[in-house]
């Protein structure tokens, strides 16, 4: 969204507390077209991701809900319809609306029932995310449970001896909770780099490590514009993460009543950016599993690969970011604020 040479980017840059930040965004996505309560949600999300220094996936991608709202592709209105279908499973049509709403609506059953049998899935489907998968994930891990969550993306990733894309960037996030200390956290596309950071780089006018993508003829390229203009993505970790990402296929579109990611087709929706596909989310209480406390031993593991000379966890990086937005305010260069009060009116 910012435009790195010109002078409002590089003029000072601001500082908002994450209150304003979702304020301000959820006057945006009120502007375009959709409920309070899908406002809040997302505007709620998309703060967070920008407050941890998730940036493929906070303010960065205003515009794209936007365009999406404005396209008339995704319902800005949609009442998701929650269904209860066995002891251990929650069924979520999100009516063709954003999946975090769609959690949200299901989301009180889906840990009574976690709670109740030691372990639930929720399924949804007729949705679309176009956020980061961890605050999906982390809030469950705070109270005390065990969440792993998949969601399929659009068409962008060859798999893995193949030479055509099918596959999504199709992200996994797994949380923890662990005695002392924020829960453990990973979220991970699994293509070498997410499409939203291919996006950023091709802005900025970056080239990305090799072995992230092919161009439009299947060659090798660290051009992220000819990946973006009629190439492609590759998984990460050669056949290992092709593997990971035909199963989040699976999991989040077969088994929700979802699409495939190759079942989207951008040409038939002009100015839509997001696929309509499923997630699945699977949430263990911990507490009906392992005689010992799994905190404790969450701790423990943690302690051990401290012993071993890991500095970082997965999930370390966005909590100081965390940390340090609390203090400092979330900042936006002039430009990106600008932008962003331009599109909710003021
Ligand atoms: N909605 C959708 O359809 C899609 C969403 N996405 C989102 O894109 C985002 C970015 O994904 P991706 O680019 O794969 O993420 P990264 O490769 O940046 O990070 C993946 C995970 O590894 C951790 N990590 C990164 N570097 C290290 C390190 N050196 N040591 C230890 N841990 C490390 C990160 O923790 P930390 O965060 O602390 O850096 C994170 O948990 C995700 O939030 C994902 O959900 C991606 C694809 C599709
Ligand atoms: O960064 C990505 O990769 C994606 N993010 C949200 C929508 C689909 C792909």
């Amino acid at each position: 969204m910012s435009a790195p040479h010109d002078h409002a980017s590089t003029a000072v840059p601001s500082h908002l507390s994450f209150d304003a930040l979702s304020a301000l965004l959820e006057k945006i996505f009120l502007r375009h077209g959709t409920s309070a309560d899908v406002a809040r949600v997302l505007a709620q999300n998309c703060a967070g991701a920008e407050r941890d220094g998730a940036h493929s996936h906070g303010v960065f991608r205003i515009p794209g809900y936007v365009s999406t709202l404005q396209s008339g592709w995704v319902n800005g209105q949609a009442v998701p319809v929650v269904e209860d279908v066995a002891s251990g499973f929650v069924r979520v049509d999100a009516n063709n609306g954003f999946a975090q709403p769609a959690l949200a609506a299901a989301r009180e059953l889906l840990v009574q029932k976690a709670r109740s049998a030691g372990i639930a899935a929720l399924a949804i489907r007729n949705s679309h995310h176009f956020a980061a998968l961890w605050p999906d994930v982390e809030p469950f891990a705070d109270e005390g449970l065990v969440a792993l969550s998949v969601v399929n993306s659009m068409t962008c990733v060859v798999p893995h001896g193949a030479d055509r894309p099918l596959f999504g960037t199709n992200p996994i996030a797994f949380a923890a909770p662990r005695a002392d200390g924020s829960p453990i956290v990973f979220d991970l596309a699994t293509s070498a780099i997410a499409h939203g950071d291919v996006q950023i780089a091709a802005r900025e006018g970056e080239r990305l490590p090799e072995g992230m993508g092919v161009d439009s003829l299947g060659q090798p390229t660290t051009d992220p514009k000819a990946i973006l203009d009629g190439g492609a993505l590759l998984p990460f970790g050669g056949h290992k993460g092709s593997a990971l990402s035909m199963m989040v296929e699976l999991l989040a579109a077969a088994l929700t009543g979802g699409n495939f990611s190759f079942e989207f087709d951008w040409k038939n929706h002009p100015g839509a950016k997001t696929p309509w596909t499923g997630q699945l989310l699977i949430v263990i209480d911990p507490g009906k599993a392992a005689g010992q406390s799994f905190a404790e031993r969450s701790q423990e593991l943690v302690r051990q690969m401290h012993g071993v000379g890991l500095k970082r966890l997965p999930g370390d990086r966005r909590h100081h970011q965390r940390a340090k937005s609390q203090v400092n305010g979330i900042e936006l260069d002039a430009r990106t604020l600008a932008n962003l009060r331009e599109l909710a009116g003021e």
